[in-house]
This record gives structure tokens, C-alpha cells and sequence, in this order.
């Protein structure tokens, strides 16, 4: 892979921070190193000394003063070392990418951790977008990312999905404008990333087939695209999980998003990166300039419960979260029966939090939703949200069945019943 050609002149520009560097050496110096360089300050005059976590299955997690002195002080940039040994390791139990034991300069896999997985995607795209590409998106897609995407300005090429995911057909046919040799010229306007959420696509609750991602991962052979596969969803597939894009990296053109927000935490802000490591470096360069780490008091909770956990308590644990999400699924596709037949149209989610519904004899929502629905007490998100083209009506809205109770979901989609009988009685 000729990965230099994804890369835009900012991300081309950038270079390791020299204390970095420094910090990279300390790091795999003896202790007999007198470092009189970094600019740390002392973690003696913290006021933090340690900390017990309770956790709710009856354990505890104990910050010893070391744990915490680490916790408060820089880190590295490409994460905590404990994590990203872990994180690693997860990768390649889940995954076993092809690339994992590939040499760095030849896409060999690297992990860095990011602060969410949203900041792994921003980073990313600053990375690979100049003012006026053409990028594959899914269509409708994760509301975070378009907004992401549309300062950059770039054309969002939009590819249709259904409850299967992204269509292969549609993306041939949004790439039929270009022809495949046009990867070698430079100056071609073919799009070279294509953007999608494999599992619990949000807003659609849709997953793609493994023989979809096989179609999909051909295609990006064909027309040497990079694959960001962004799968926040992937712990949260309510059946067996799927192969990802990652496992079918041969060529170590995917890059993978992973998120803990859905299994752990969201307010942590943990999540991290897998990929080919000349584009990791350039992500881990731009996280030097920007924030130089994510937070380690956040990696080191992390860290701490998953090294005591073990992959298979993450995996138990991950499983017990599955059953939650599984069974609120049950009861909203129950209420959208009772309430929403005949007013509205959905496929039942096969992962993630999102109930996608079409709504029936209106156009678009986005009124309905922001004034009546409001006065009604109910509040879902217009499907104009998740559109590369927000100005288009849209006749969709996503709900989301994570927070609310089985009760106030019933209610919820009662007075959405309500509001759509009078809306298309007027
Ligand atoms: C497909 C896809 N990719 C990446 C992310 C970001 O996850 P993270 O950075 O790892 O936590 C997300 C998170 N999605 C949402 C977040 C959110 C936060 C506050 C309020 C509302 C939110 N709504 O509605 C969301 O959909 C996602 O759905």
C-alpha cells in the first residue's frame, strides 16, 4: 500500500515533537538515567494520593500511590502501556488482523488510544480530507461525523444502506463514475476513503453481512480505497459477532475505530485506533500537537478493570450488557407494534440503542419533531440529522432506547402516535 497518497499536506507536514521523543527514551531508559529534561511537574505535590473504586459487582479496584502518581502525571502519546498492551491483545483475540505481525513500514497493525472514538475519526479525517474530495459515506449516518465532515469541505458522496447496511451495489454504482486505473493518477478526483459503520449502524440499528463486508472490501481492493470502519456497536451486537473489516485486512487498509462508551464508559472518554502504523504515526503525531495524550487517569481505570478482569470478565461482563440492550430492543419494537402500526415503518435492530422509523404521510419530520412533538413531551431526533443533505426533507426519526424505562418507552411511543395522527389529519 502507498499509503502517502491518503495523507493531506497538513498531515504530510507533521513532525514528532522533540520532547516526545524525549519522553519515548525516558520511557525505555534504565533507572539509572538522570533525566534532566521534561518538563513534568513534580507528582509529589499532588494532593491526590490514592483511590478505591468500588465497582457494582461487590469488587474493588485500589489506586495504590504509584498507580496514582502515575494516573496524574503526562503519559505517552500513543496511550498508557498496560492498555495498549491489552488493547492489542484484544485486537487480536477479536480480530486477528492479517497485519498484525506485518513490519511497521509495511502496514504492520498499531493501536493508539483516543480520546472517544470521536477523536480517533476527527483526527483521522483531518488526515485524509483536502477541501473538495469526494468521500463514501453511508447514508443516513452518524450525525457526529458529518459534523465533522462538513467544515472540511469535502463532498460526502452518500451510499445507500438498508437494514443490511451499506448496499455493495450502490457503492459500485456511486464508483461507476471513476474508472478503477485512476488510483495511480493523482490528480484523479475518485474518492480514496470510504466511511461506514459496520454494527448498530446509528441512527439505523442495521449490521452488515460478513458476505456484504467481503463485496465491500473487494471494491476498496479494486479502487485502492481506505476503509475507516468506525464500530462503536460491535459490543453490542444482540447475536453473534460478526467478522469486521479488520479481520479481512490483507492489504492494511482499514482503519479501525473501537469505543468503551457503550460497555464501560462514555464519560472516560477511552477509546482507540487499530491500523496500519504510517497512518497510526501520523494520528499519534497530531495527538502530540494537540492534546499529547488522553487522559491517564481515565486510560488507568481502564486499564486497572480490564488487566483484573481478564479478556474473558470483559467479555462476561460485555455479555450481561448485551442482554440489557437486547431486551430493552424487545420491548420498544413491542410498543412501536402497539402504538406505531400503520403510522410507521421499521426493521428490528440487530445491534446497538436505535429504533430507525419512517413515518407515514409526513414528509419531514424536522418541524414535527423540534415544535410539536416538544409540546407533546416526547422527544426523538429528526432523520434530516443523519443526512450528508440536512436541507432535504426527510421522513425518518431515530429513537433511542438506552436510557428511558420500558414504561416511558410505551408512553413515549404513544404520544408519537398521537402526534402523527393529528399531524396527517390536518
Ligand atoms: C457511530 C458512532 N461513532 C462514534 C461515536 C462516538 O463515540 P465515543 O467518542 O467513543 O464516545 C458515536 C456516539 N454517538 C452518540 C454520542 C452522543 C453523545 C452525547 C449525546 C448524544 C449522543 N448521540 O446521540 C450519539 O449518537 C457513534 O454513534
Amino acid at each position: 500500500m502507498n499509503y502517502t497518497r491518503f495523507l493531506n499536506p497538513v498531515s504530510l507536514a507533521r513532525q514528532p515533537s522533540p520532547i516526545r521523543v524525549l519522553t519515548a527514551i525516558l520511557a525505555r531508559s534504565p533507572p539509572s538515567m538522570i533525566s534532566l529534561a521534561a518538563g513534568s511537574p513534580n507528582v509529589d505535590l499532588f494532593p491526590f494520593k490514592e483511590a478505591e473504586i468500588k465497582l457494582r459487582d461487590g469488587t474493588t479496584m485500589h489506586l495504590d500511590e504509584k498507580k496514582m502518581k502515575t494516573a496524574l502525571q503526562y503519559g505517552a502519546t500513543p496511550g498508557h502501556g498496560d492498555l495498549l498492551k491489552f488493547l492489542k491483545e484484544m485486537q487480536k483475540t477479536l480480530h486477528n488482523p492479517p497485519t498484525f505481525d506485518r513490519p511497521p513500514d509495511e502496514g504492520g497493525l498499531d493501536v493508539c488510544v483516543t480520546t472517544g472514538s470521536q477523536d480517533g475519526i476527527c483526527k483521522s479525517m483531518e488526515m485524509l480530507i483536502n477541501p473538495g474530495d469526494n468521500i463514501l459515506i453511508d447514508s443516513p449516518t452518524y450525525a457526529g461525523t458529518l459534523a465533522i465532515l462538513r467544515p472540511l469541505g469535502c463532498n460526502m458522496l452518500s451510499v445507500a444502506t438498508d437494514h443490511q447496511g451499506m448496499i455493495p451495489d450502490a457503492l459500485q454504482d456511486v464508483l461507476s463514475r471513476w474508472k478503477p486505473s485512476e488510483k495511480r493518477d493523482p490528480q484523479s478526483s475518485m474518492p480514496r476513503v470510504l466511511y461506514t459503520i459496520p454494527n448498530g449502524v446509528n441512527p439505523t440499528g442495521a449490521s452488515l453481512t460478513l458476505k456484504r463486508k467481503e463485496q465491500i472490501y473487494k471494491i476498496a481492493q479494486d479502487y485502492d480505497l481506505l476503509i475507516m470502519e468506525d464500530d462503536p456497536y460491535y459490543f453490542l451486537q444482540y447475536s453473534e459477532r460478526a467478522p469486521t473489516f479488520l479481520s479481512l485486512d490483507v492489504d492494511g487498509r482499514v482503519l479501525r475505530f473501537d469505543s468503551f462508551s457503550k460497555v464501560l464508559s462514555s464519560g472516560l472518554r477511552v477509546g482507540f485506533v487499530s491500523g496500519p502504523r504510517p497512518l497510526v504515526n501520523r494520528i499519534e503525531m497530531h495527538m502530540m500537537a494537540s492534546v499529547m495524550h488522553t487522559p491517564m487517569m481515565s486510560q488507568m481505570l481502564v486499564s486497572e478493570l480490564l488487566n483484573m478482569w481478564g479478556m474473558d470478565g470483559f467479555l462476561k461482563h460485555v455479555d450481561e450488557v448485551v442482554d440489557f440492550y437486547r431486551d430493552k430492543k424487545d420491548s420498544t419494537i413491542k410498543a412501536a407494534e402497539k402504538h406505531l402500526t400503520g403510522l410507521a415503518e421499521w426493521h428490528e435492530p440487530v445491534a446497538g440503542m436505535f429504533l430507525w422509523m419512517k413515518l407515514k404521510g409526513i414528509e419531514d419530520t424536522k418541524s414535527l419533531i423540534e415544535e410539536k412533538a416538544a409540546r407533546k413531551e416526547v422527544l426523538l431526533v429528526p432523520g434530516c440529522a443523519f443526512m450528508a443533505d440536512d436541507t432535504a426533507p426527510c421522513p425518518y426519526v431515530r429513537a433511542s432506547f438506552s436510557l428511558a424505562s420500558k414504561e416511558n418507552i410505551d408512553l413515549g411511543l404513544s404520544r408519537l402516535a398521537a402526534l402523527i395522527r393529528e399531524e396527517i389529519s390536518n
